[in-house]
């Protein structure tokens, strides 16, 4: 067989080569490297003895398959692979996928020196220089002590009406909406949301709440820009050549990224404004980030300058926040309201214990009642279980030297992740995994299951916002249960079973109430 291949093929290859010497070449050592790298992968590399299909251990493009073609499909085929090779699957050429809950305290929890991988931190690239973007932990690390402090609990007991004047405008706007007409509070609490971080984080408003039908062109134009992600990571720099084309283009592309692009004009204009006459900082109506980016502390409290961000760093800081608190808080805070209506017992509970903590609803509602109220904490964490945050595996770099995960010694060097949804939805840990049931809180044994509530990931990388976003919770869901009366309107559970994974959840339905005569 392979005489014959030598005898018919080989003199035209020759040929081929002496004619065309050059791209024939070429394309010969392309094909040979080629082999080679796939031999490697398949039967060298150090993760040839994990389990999984041999196309993910070939090449990346696996999961780009999944993510791109079955748009946002991945993370069901790994569970599928899950239930086929175990709870270790090579997912990628170099990448190592977990489903045991010990793992995901291996990869995240605090003490872990391993880093977030660029194979999907590159993605982000409007936020490279943040402390969300950072692939480096010591990076990462120095951004977090600077914004540690404006996201504490004491700096966000001082903000909150900040955000409860943002939740008590979007009541009011949904009180004038004429009776019986839908609302879709997918695009509500996203623009309450967008509102609350742009005022809390800048002291800047974008009047996203003042839309009709809340849907504010930034609102729409985040929601579309999500989309692109996937190509983001796998076509990552043409993408990031697309996004930074000029202006005209852009609006000629999508004329909707026009409030987009206003609002990083505005952004980057009180940047240049701050770091030009840093005295514009005190005009500012109450504390923002860039009170401790522009004039930033050391441990002991003093102004030191030569820490402060670079003007690009300053940029993507901004976007990298807008980006992390705008849509998690929201999208909870839909299927919070979702399951309640769509179950008349867990409402009846919510609204029965707000009124007895809150009788007048006219008056401001206290954060440290709220937070005492068992029953709606309990309804808050099944909300974070079932909304789950983020729910693409997030990736991390083994190192610096092997260790032990799940159990199974990982070389150095390996990306190892975990999705939260395989924690969330384990039936192991949370009996009837699908079904809402805030009570599972409230039994003795639950302060357990606490340990697998992960929907802001766990570590060093955690949630830099957890603070805010619990007291968003509080205010959002407290505020709406107590004050208004919602049915839903042509929506049920069935439409929030399903979700494109988009880092984010995108579930396949929108959630539409009307206000209750
Ligand atoms: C329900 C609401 C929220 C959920 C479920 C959530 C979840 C998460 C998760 C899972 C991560 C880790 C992402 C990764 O490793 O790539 C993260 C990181 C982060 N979150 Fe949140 N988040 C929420 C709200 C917020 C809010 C309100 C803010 C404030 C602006 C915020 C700011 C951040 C930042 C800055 C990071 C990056 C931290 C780092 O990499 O060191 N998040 N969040």
């Amino acid at each position: 067989m392979l005489w014959s291949w030598q005898t018919t093929h080989l003199p035209v290859l020759m040929d081929i080569l002496t004619l065309y010497p050059t791209p024939a070449l070429l394309l010969g050592s392309l094909s040979a490297w080629l082999v080679v790298v796939l031999a490697y992968r398949l039967f060298v590399h150090p993760l040839s003895r994990f389990p999984g299909p041999k196309l993910a251990a070939l090449t990346e493009y696996y999961g780009g398959y999944y993510d791109l073609i079955e748009d946002g499909g991945l993370l069901f085929q790994i569970e599928r692979l899950h239930v086929k090779y175990g709870p270790i699957v090579r997912v990628g050429p170099n990448t190592l996928h977990f489903s045991d809950p010990q793992a995901f305290a291996d990869i995240y929890t605090n003490g872990t020196t391993f880093a977030k991988s660029s194979l999907l931190y590159d993605s982000f690239f409007h936020s490279y220089e943040s402390s969300h973007g950072y692939v480096d932990l010591h990076e990462a690390r120095v951004r977090r002590g600077m914004l540690n402090p404006f996201f504490s609990r004491r700096a966000i007991l001082k903000l909150r009406y900040v955000i409860q004047g943002k939740i008590d405008r979007l009541i009011t706007r949904i009180k004038e909406y004429p009776k019986g007409r839908p609302i879709d509070l997918s695009f509500a609490f996203r623009s309450l949301t967008m509102e609350i971080i742009t005022e809390y984080c800048f002291s800047a408003s974008y009047d996203a709440l003042e839309y009709p039908d809340f849907r504010h062109p930034l609102v729409v134009v985040f929601q579309e820009l999500i989309q692109n992600f996937w190509l983001s990571k796998y076509f990552t720099t043409p993408m990031r050549l697309f996004a930074s084309s000029p202006t005209w283009l852009l609006l000629k592309m999508n004329p909707g990224m026009l409030d987009y692009i206003n609002m990083k004009q505005d952004l980057e204009d009180r940047i240049d404004r701050y770091i030009k006459d840093e005295s514009a900082l005190e005009a500012v109506e109450h504390e923002t980030i860039f009170h401790h980016l522009i004039l930033p502390r050391t441990k002991d409290g003093v102004i030191d300058r030569s820490l402060r961000p670079s003007r690009r760093s300053l940029v993507d800081e901004a976007f990298s926040l807008l980006g992390a608190g705008s849509d998690t808080v929201g999208n909870t805070s839909c299927i919070a309201t979702l399951y309640a209506l769509s179950n008349p017992d867990i409402c009846r509970k919510v609204k029965e214990e707000l009124r007895q903590a809150w009788p007048d609803p006219e008056t401001v509602p206290e954060l440290t009642v709220l937070e005492q109220l068992p029953y709606l904490t309990a309804f808050i964490k099944e909300s974070l279980r079932f909304s789950h945050g983020v729910v693409t595996p997030l990736p991390r770099v083994v190192g610096p030297s092997d260790t032990r995960i799940g159990g199974v010694l990982v070389p150095a060097g390996t990306v190892v992740e975990m999705s939260c949804v395989l924690i969330h939805k384990n039936p192991e840990i949370f009996k009837d995994p699908e079904t809402f049931n805030p009570d599972r809180w409230l039994t003795p044994e639950s302060k357990d299951l606490e340990t697998y509530l992960v929907p802001f990931s766990r570590g060093p990388r955690m949630c830099l916002g957890i603070n805010l976003a619990w007291c968003e919770l509080y205010l959002i869901l407290g505020s709406v249960f107590r004050r208004l009366d919602f049915e839903l309107y042509d929506t049920s559970i069935e439409d929030f079973k399903d979700f494109k994974e988009i880092f984010v959840p995108v579930w396949k339905g929108s959630m539409k109430v009307t206000v209750k005569q």
